[in-house]
């Protein structure tokens, strides 16, 4: 569904994602994982061309998008929940919601709107409150909610667990496993690697730019770099 090959972003002199090549499966949850810095907001920022990559190619469901831009990967199937939610503080949650969807052309179709409501009804209740007066799990639903808006194939999200309480962190968690049973393919950027690889079907590990190992999750959770070097543990199996 998508396939990225030797993507390189630069910020001027520093190259923060060094010709990465990964792939994403239709129906899977792929995990992007690393540390700090390692670059990956720079991926899904170059995917979502919100940053223009310096190389590569992106192709999504067959399609070569590498020289289309944000509006339109949206109309073609792929929208970001971006680090940090980002909602728009200042508006409703409805009007919040409606961006999400306004580069289609029936964007203002009520049924979208209803069918969001009635997956997240915390969300119609809220839905004339600001959205910068919404608890922070409150915000990152809406984050999620408004990448649906425009109904697509691939959903990036970054960071969706990222200060947040433990209880709402397994809501987004089951939810993201719930999106992909109805057919959503997920690259999920996650802190939070144990929970990330629990629930992904692969993982790949980004350092300093670089992929170092990719694999299946279970795999990826054994593997001795992964333990070692961002789990921090001897044995991730028995900490979980
Ligand atoms: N706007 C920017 N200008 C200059 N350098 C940047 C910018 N954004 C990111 N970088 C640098 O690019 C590299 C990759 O950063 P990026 O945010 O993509 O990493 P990350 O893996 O998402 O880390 P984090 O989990 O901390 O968000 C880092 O060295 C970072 O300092």
């Amino acid at each position: 569904m998508l396939r990225v090959e030797n993507l390189v972003v630069r910020y001027g002199p520093i190259e923060a994602v060094k010709g990465i090549s990964f792939e994403v499966g239709q129906g899977e949850i792929v995990s992007l994982l690393g540390p700090n810095g390692a670059g990956k907001t720079s991926t899904l920022a170059a995917l979502m061309k919100l940053i223009v990559p310096q190389a590569g190619t992106i192709t999504l469901a067959g399609e070569d998008i590498s020289a289309v831009g944000a509006a339109q990967i949206v109309r073609r199937g792929m929208t970001l929940s971006p680090e940090g939610r980002r909602v728009f503080p200042r508006l409703s949650v409805e009007k919040n919601l409606l961006l999400g969807g306004m580069v289609l052309k029936d964007w203002r179709n009520p049924e979208v709107l209803n069918r969001m409501y009635a997956r997240f009804p915390i969300l119609h209740e809220r839905r004339n409150q600001l959205a910068g007066t919404l608890s922070g799990g409150e915000q990152q639903m809406l984050a999620i909610a408004r990448a649906l808006m425009s109904s697509p194939k691939v959903l990036l999200l970054d960071e969706p667990s990222l200060g947040i309480a433990p209880k709402i962190v397994a809501e987004n968690f089951d939810l993201i496993c719930e999106l992909r049973d109805e057919g959503f393919t997920i690259l999920l950027v996650e802190q939070n690697v144990f929970q990330s690889l629990s629930i992904s079907d692969r993982a790949y590990v980004l350092e300093n730019g670089r992929i170092v190992a990719s694999g299946d999750s279970d795999d990826i959770l054994k593997s001795d770099l992964v333990r070692h070097s961002y789990l921090g543990v001897a044995d991730p199996i028995e900490a979980a």
